[in-house]
């Protein structure tokens, strides 16, 4: 393993041997993700097609977005930060990425203080950073790398947000839904960046960098880089979404199934982990406000607070999350 001192040191005596908590492929019944290229549905930000992005939402609950405005420049500048910082020796990562950042590794799932869940059954391949990004104007360093990561990511996500609005808009007017209620579907104030990086894993099984899961989400917007290794599950098939410099992947998460009465569908998805070479990937997350209510004719009316602490609760005692089935009117659950 290249890099070694930077990683979790938890990682460095697992990596010599298939370990048991590491979550494996469940390749059961499905073709080698591999060999499957996959024709993901496009959408054109700067000519939207509600047809297309309805359509895509329904088949695939996931496209790529092009023409999205975001700069070149900064989406090389940001993954060249994240590399960096990742690279740091463990310690110091420690050390720096402190309140509002939160560094964190072995499971994507954070409490709501932004603490790493632990006593999660399964150990995932990854590290993360956690950003708040309403809480990054308040944010100060006397390290300059941080100061200028911090100026990079507030830019950034001035334009996710800008996307994810203008995407959830047009979702509103393709579902026919009433504008004034859908608005504190989505809040842009909840709206967080996770930065990840999966190292490389050199035994031969074949380990999982993030389990397969759907995200609690409205939308999330990934970023990932050439490495490659975001799979999705498709018609009972784990297609790989290969990368394309510039491009991003739009995934529908729980809210806006729930929200569109499941027309929309939160697509499962997992990251497989490179045997070679790390990836990083940046993802946007955004919810519906607080206390907002959904309501829909499939699920009993919830808030995405309830929906967090069912997820929490599920992660902490099954190993995983069950989701929305939790909230299906007449529930046997
Ligand atoms: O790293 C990725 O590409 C995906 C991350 C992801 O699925 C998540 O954070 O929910
Ligand atoms: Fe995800």
């Amino acid at each position: 393993m290249s890099n070694l001192e930077s990683y979790p040191p938890d990682f460095h005596h697992l990596n010599g041997s298939p370990a048991p908590l590491l979550p494996q492929l469940n390749n059961h019944s499905m073709e080698d993700s591999s060999s499957l290229s996959v024709s993901i549905p496009v959408v054109d930000l700067q000519c939207l097609s509600l047809e297309k992005l309805g359509q895509a939402c329904k088949e695939w609950g996931l496209f790529r977005l092009v023409n999205h405005g975001i700069p070149p420049s900064l989406l090389s500048k940001l993954e060249e930060y994240v590399k960096m910082l990742f690279a740091l020796p463990f310690e110091s990562k420690q050390a720096l990425l402190t309140n509002p950042f939160f560094y964190f590794w072995g499971t994507p799932v954070l409490t709501p203080s932004g603490a790493a869940l632990r006593g999660a059954l399964n150990i995932n391949w990854l590290e993360g950073i956690n950003v708040p990004l309403s809480q990054l104007p308040q944010f100060q360093s006397e390290d300059p790398r941080l100061e200028d990561f911090r100026h990079s990511l507030e830019e950034y996500g001035r334009h996710l947000s800008r996307i994810a609005t203008a995407l959830f808009e047009a979702m509103v007017k393709s579902l026919n839904l009433c504008p004034k209620q859908s608005e504190s579907s989505l809040d842009e104030s909840t709206g967080f960046v996770r930065l990840y990086r999966y190292p490389p894993r050199s035994v031969t099984d074949e380990a999982c960098g993030m389990m397969e899961h759907t995200d609690s989400s409205v939308l999330s917007i990934v970023n990932q880089d050439q490495v490659g290794g975001l799979e999705i599950l498709k018609d009972n098939k784990w297609l790989l979404v290969s990368p394309i410099s510039g491009t991003l992947l739009v995934h529908i998460g729980d809210m806006m199934q729930a929200i569109s009465d499941d027309q929309y569908m939160s697509v499962k998805h997992r990251v497989r982990v490179n045997k070679q070479e790390e990836r990083v990937s940046i993802c946007y997350f955004v919810f519906p406000a607080k206390c907002s209510v959904i309501r829909s004719s499939k699920y009993k009316p919830f808030t995405y607070t309830d929906f967090q602490e069912q997820v929490q609760n599920d992660t902490k005692t099954l190993g995983y999350k069950v989701g929305l089935d939790r909230f299906k009117l007449n529930a046997p659950l």
